[in-house]
């Protein structure tokens, strides 16, 4: 009897993928599973391969080997468009068009798909609410706008068309740490609010902890550890979980 029967299917799964790029190699034989509704936080040292997962979750990127599926179909370079539509895509610093304001930036993909103006600024409003914007920004320009209010655009952009998954690349990189503290409890807030299958990269453990209950720890394109804080914390499979860990705990320590 098959003990995955209950379990909820894989969002997005990826199975023996390879990626180089030139003689660097990205992904090394990565098989991984996100199930609908899950949240996931992946971690690891620069360059491990985190952001190109993420992009090739979204067909940015293409594997040499293996396949990735997302919602049980083999992704594959035709159904991309309609992807993007079912899937937020979030990175660093947002990623916003500067020459539009909040609300040109948010209407941008809906537009292109038919939304009346008056849909999208109903969206725009809605969204701007449940991510603590201030209204009046929507008619302010990204160089208008603070750091933290460009990072709640970039995510309303994400939240739209309300798709079924959230790809977070580093969100919250660039903030203050103030600011940081206060989007890591409002993400959180509106990620178990919405329920979505939520795939957040992060340099940093505690931030990955708050966001998710699992774990990925990656170093040079593989999986070193997958499980939760404690598992890397109590039952490390390698040295270099323990270093990863407490390399950032240590520094907490010596701040506190
Ligand atoms: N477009 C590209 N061209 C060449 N090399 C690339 C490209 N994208 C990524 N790489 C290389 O692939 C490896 C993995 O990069 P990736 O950005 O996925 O790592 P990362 O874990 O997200 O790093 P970071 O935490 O610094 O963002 C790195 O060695 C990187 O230099």
């Amino acid at each position: 009897m098959s003990t995955t029967s209950n379990a909820s299917p894989e969002a997005f799964e990826l199975h023996g993928v390879c990626k180089r790029y030139g003689g660097v190699v990205a992904l090394d034989q990565v098989s991984l599973g996100f199930p609908a509704g899950s949240a996931t936080a992946l971690i690891g040292s620069s360059g491990s391969g985190k952001s190109t997962l993420l992009r090739m979750l979204i067909g940015l990127e293409w594997p040499e080997q293996g396949w990735v599926k997302v919602d049980g179909r083999v992704l594959e370079p035709a159904h991309v468009l309609e992807l993007r539509r079912r899937v937020g895509y979030v990175i660093q610093e947002g990623g916003l068009f500067p020459h539009l304001t909040a609300l040109g930036n948010l209407g941008l993909l809906p537009y292109h798909l038919g939304w009346s103006r008056d849909r999208i600024r109903a969206r725009a409003e809605e969204l701007a609410t449940l991510a603590h914007l201030p209204q009046s920004a929507l008619e302010r320009y990204p160089a208008e706008l603070s750091g933290g209010q460009r990072q709640r655009v970039a995510l309303m952009r994400g939240l739209m068309l309300n798709p079924g998954a959230l790809l977070l690349d580093e969100p919250l990189g660039a903030l203050d740490p103030i600011v940081r503290h206060e989007l890591q409890d409002e993400l959180k807030h509106i990620f178990d609010q919405l329920g979505k299958t939520v795939i957040v990269v992060t340099h940093d453990v505690a931030e990955a902890a708050w966001f998710a209950d699992r774990i990925v720890l990656m170093r040079q394109g593989k999986v070193v550890q997958d499980g939760r804080l404690e598992d890397l914390r109590q039952h490390p499979v390698d040295p270099f979980v323990t270093q990863f860990v407490e390399a950032q705990r240590t520094l907490r320590e010596r701040t506190a």
